[in-house]
């Protein structure tokens, strides 16, 4: 498909809020499931998936850290777009050009919508990542990360190595207590930055701004005993929240106007618990901080219009994650 004529197809790319001023994220369109079951519409195969990315975007991080943590890099393919949105939405670029991106090996598309008119000729909504698509039906399995996180936790286990099997994030006795978690830290928070940085009212952005710092700081009392969200284990809650506040200094404090205070003066234990997740095995590989910041403040030309590109990354998260002195774990 041209751009050109993708190009009229669709909401408009930078149209982001509603009339009141505030932020309203759509609901995702393909929601189905790979499961375990072999007689199921999505059987879980090696080689039969493949996942498009953002380094940039946070809900498609989660699906990568994920992917990473629990060993499926064999079994799923990867792909991953240009940091920079433009007009016609996310778009594939060589490594040569822009490294770390990747050409879309699998569907040849130059751009992430011409995946969704294959897998929807009407589609009439965002072209968001993550993106998992099917090699055999040749369509969209679940373009809503909170799903593809939860499917890539236990769909693949029976092709998996023994050690990797056993991994879980959403394990059985916490299930209530990630879910109460995920669900006032994704509207606060995760969705709350975006809440903040897309208002296009005064109202509205102190609102919400005044409630993601409120969120904040419950999340600060949480870990000043816990060392994780509910305790010793990483678990969903952990990974979801962590994306967001990977990008909470060098992006949402300043791009976003998230300013009442900085995860690495004004938190400690959110820092502390920052690096402790950042240092787990594989999850720094997951990490693109040069896709993060150009993507931002880059693509957001309504907010940035000239484009320019802060300098600091953030605290150095490689330094030693240092536990109180009297902590109780
Ligand atoms: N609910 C989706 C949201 C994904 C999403 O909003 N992705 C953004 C990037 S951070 C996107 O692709 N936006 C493109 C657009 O809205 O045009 C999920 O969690 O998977």
């Amino acid at each position: 498909m041209s751009s050109s004529t993708s190009s009229t197809k669709g909401p408009e790319i930078t149209k982001w809020h509603s009339k009141d001023g505030e932020f309203r994220r759509q609901v995702s369109s393909f929601r189905n499931f790979v499961q375990s079951d072999a007689a199921a519409a999505f059987p879980a195969e090696a080689g039969r998936y493949h996942l498009y990315v953002s380094y940039a975007c946070p809900w498609a991080h989660r699906t990568l850290i994920v992917r990473k943590l629990k060993g499926l890099e064999d079994i799923i393919g990867v792909s991953v777009v240009h940091y920079l949105m433009g007009p016609n939405g996310w778009e594939f670029s060589s490594p040569d050009e822009v490294p770390g991106a990747t050409l879309d090996e699998i569907n040849g598309a130059k751009y992430m919508r011409e995946i969704y008119f294959k897998a929807e000729p009407e589609y009439a909504a965002r072209f968001t990542v993550p993106v998992l698509w099917d090699k055999k039906k040749q369509t969209i399995v679940n373009n809503e990360s909170s799903e593809i996180v939860r499917m890539f936790n236990s769909a693949f286990d029976g092709l998996l190595a023994p050690e990797y099997r056993g991994i879980t994030f959403y394990p059985e006795d916490l299930r209530q207590q990630i879910d109460e978690l995920n669900e006032w830290i994704y509207d606060s928070v995760n969705n709350g930055v975006y809440k903040c940085g897309f208002a296009a009212a005064q109202e509205a952005y102190e609102k919400n701004c005044h409630a993601l710092f409120q969120s904040l700081e419950r999340i600060e009392e949480i870990l000043k005993t816990n060392e994780f969200l509910l305790g010793s284990r990483f678990t969903e809650a952990d990974l979801r929240l962590f994306t967001t506040i990977l990008r909470f200094d060098p992006v949402y404090h300043g791009h976003f106007k998230c300013n009442l205070k900085q995860i690495s003066t004004g938190f400690p234990n959110i820092l502390r618990w920052t690096r402790e997740v950042y240092q787990l095995p594989g999850v720094k590989d997951t990490v693109n901080m040069e896709h993060i910041k150009k993507h931002y403040y880059m693509s957001h030309t309504q907010i940035n219009p000239l484009q320019i590109v802060p300098l600091s990354n953030g605290p150095n998260l490689d330094a030693p994650a240092v536990k109180p002195a009297t902590r109780p774990y």
